[in-house]
Parts: structure tokens; C-alpha cells; sequence
């Protein structure tokens, strides 16, 4: 059988973006090569050169982008991702990792993530800056909402820190699928765990410690509101998915809903903003 290998050269801020027009039209298996090159492929008979090529030429106009398709068998690609695809450090005692990436010591927080078509392996800024704030978190018995949950990443950081129920939702199939996946292989229960398919908007209860989303910014000052509604009094909000410049918009927000900033961190211009509702 023969497969479609498609390696691409792109802004990293786009190639998230990229990655998920490219996983609706069946390309699977993304993996890093480095910074702003990726691969990923597709089996020969599912392949639509047509609709490919629309979404490249689009991301063309966008920002910088170059290209290679090729045919090849498909045995060599694992081979090729598993050497690619790096483990991320966080701190000296947080790790996110495949299942075949071997440990040399143990890490106190160790999460695997065998990465599919969801956004949340660690090698984004902003998720590594989401883990290192609940890191920083008593999360011990507090009930959780993870909104966009992607590979469920933060909902399995949340659990590892003593959540007693997290709540998650997200708007992509396949991020709703992938983060049960990820939440057991990670050793916890689906009993600890809900996921929907859908936004905040569709959480019923207001009873939440802590809320979580690492989006965009202008989904986030549209829900905000809906996030403040969430949490108790006390609760707190961490929100990232936009720069470091961005943050007077959401501390302007917050402050009309009652949430004050805490603590910031940053990392290559994003940041990760942690927000408590007095
Ligand atoms: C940047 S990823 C974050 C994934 C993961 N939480 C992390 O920190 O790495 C954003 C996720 O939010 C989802 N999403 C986008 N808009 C959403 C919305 N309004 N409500 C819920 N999920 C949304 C996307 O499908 C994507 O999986």
C-alpha cells in the first residue's frame, strides 16, 4: 500500500492552523521535525490532490509556506516520527512524552501524550505554559471545567494534581475522542472524567474551582463571561492561545467580571494568565 507523504515548511504561529484543515481532509499523524517543519501523510486512495492544494495556496497568501509531497510504503514513517517527535521538559519535575520515549529518571509529573490529530503534545507554547501554572496549583479535591481540551493535556495535569472531577469539552470530534484515549492511558478513570463536543456555553453547573482555556483571543473575550459564570467565588481562571501584548484586553475583561490577575507567564511573546474571581 502506498501512501501520500506530505512535508511542510511553515510559520510556526500557522502551522497548528494548518494541521487541522489539513486532518479534516483525512492527512493523519502529524509529527515535528522541528520548529515550523512538520509531517504528516494519507493513505494514496484517500488523497485529494484537488483540496490539498486549495488549502496549501491558501496558507500560501497567509504567511510564508513551502512544500514536498510524496509517494512512498508506508513503513518507513513511524520510524521517521518516533525519531522526530521529542519529549518536553517542564521545570525539573514535569515531563510530556510519547509511550516509547524511555525515561533515564522518574518525574513527579509524567504524562503521555501520543499525538494524533489534537492540539496539546507540550511543544506549544502555550500548553507548556498552561502545565507549568497548574503545576503551581493546589488543584487537591477541586472540580475542573477544561474548555478546548485537545488531547486533553491539561485535564490529565489536572487530574495528576488531585482534581476529584474535571469536566472537558471541545468543538472537534476527534479532540473529544483523543482526550478520553489520553485521560485512561495516562491511568485514570472516565468516571473522573467528562468530555463533550461543544463550548462552555453548554456547562449547566456554576460550581467549578477552577476553569481552563487555552483558545484564541477572541474566542476567549467572547466566553469570558461564561467562564466567570462558571466559578465559585475564589475560583480561578487560566487562560492562554494569545501573546504576551495581549494581555491589557483580558485584564480589562476580566476586571468588568470580577476576576483579578494573579500571575502571568511567558515564553517566546505567548503567555499563559491565571485570574481569580473575588
Ligand atoms: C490551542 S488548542 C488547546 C488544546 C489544549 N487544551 C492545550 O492546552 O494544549 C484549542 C482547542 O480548543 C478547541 N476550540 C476552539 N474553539 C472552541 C470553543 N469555543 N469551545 C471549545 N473548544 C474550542 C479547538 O478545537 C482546540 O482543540
Amino acid at each position: 500500500m502506498f501512501f501520500i507523504l506530505l512535508k511542510v515548511f511553515i510559520d510556526r504561529d500557522f502551522a497548528d492552523l494548518l494541521q487541522f484543515e489539513l486532518a479534516e481532509i483525512g492527512f493523519d499523524s502529524f509529527w515535528e521535525e522541528s520548529e515550523g517543519v512538520f509531517f504528516t501523510s494519507i493513505e494514496e486512495e484517500k488523497f485529494d490532490q484537488e483540496a490539498t492544494q486549495v488549502i496549501l495556496e491558501k496558507y500560501k497568501q497567509l504567511t510564508k509556506l513551502e512544500y514536498q509531497l510524496e509517494r512512498e510504503p508506508k513503513q518507513n514513517w513511524n520510524k521517521t516520527w518516533e525519531e522526530n517527535y521529542e519529549p518536553v521538559f517542564i521545570g525539573e519535575n514535569c515531563v510530556i512524552r510519547a509511550d516509547f520515549h524511555a525515561l533515564d529518571k522518574n518525574f513527579e509529573y509524567d504524562i503521555i501524550i501520543n499525538p494524533k490529530m489534537s492540539f496539546g503534545t507540550g511543544h506549544h507554547e502555550t500548553t507548556a505554559l498552561c502545565v507549568e501554572q497548574l503545576m503551581n496549583l493546589d488543584l487537591e479535591g477541586k472540580k475542573v471545567a477544561d474548555i478546548g481540551c485537545g488531547t486533553g493535556i491539561l485535564s490529565i495535569m489536572a487530574l495528576k494534581k488531585g482534581a476529584k472531577e474535571v469536566i472537558a469539552c471541545d468543538v472537534e470530534d476527534w479532540a473529544v475522542a483523543n482526550a478520553k484515549e489520553n485521560i485512561q492511558v495516562n491511568g485514570f478513570s472516565l468516571s473522573k472524567f467528562y468530555v463533550f463536543h461543544g463550548t462552555a456555553a453548554q456547562i449547566q453547573t456554576c460550581d467549578f474551582d477552577v476553569v481552563l482555556a487555552n483558545i484564541n483571543l477572541n474566542i476567549l473575550l467572547a466566553e469570558m463571561p461564561i467562564y466567570s459564570q462558571l466559578l465559585l467565588k475564589g475560583g480561578l481562571l487560566l487562560l492562554s492561545g494569545f501573546y504576551e501584548h495581549e494581555i491589557p484586553q483580558i485584564v480589562t475583561e476580566g476586571g468588568k467580571l470580577g476576576l483579578n490577575l494573579q500571575k502571568h507567564l511567558v515564553k517566546n511573546n505567548w503567555t499563559a494568565l491565571l485570574m481569580k474571581k473575588y
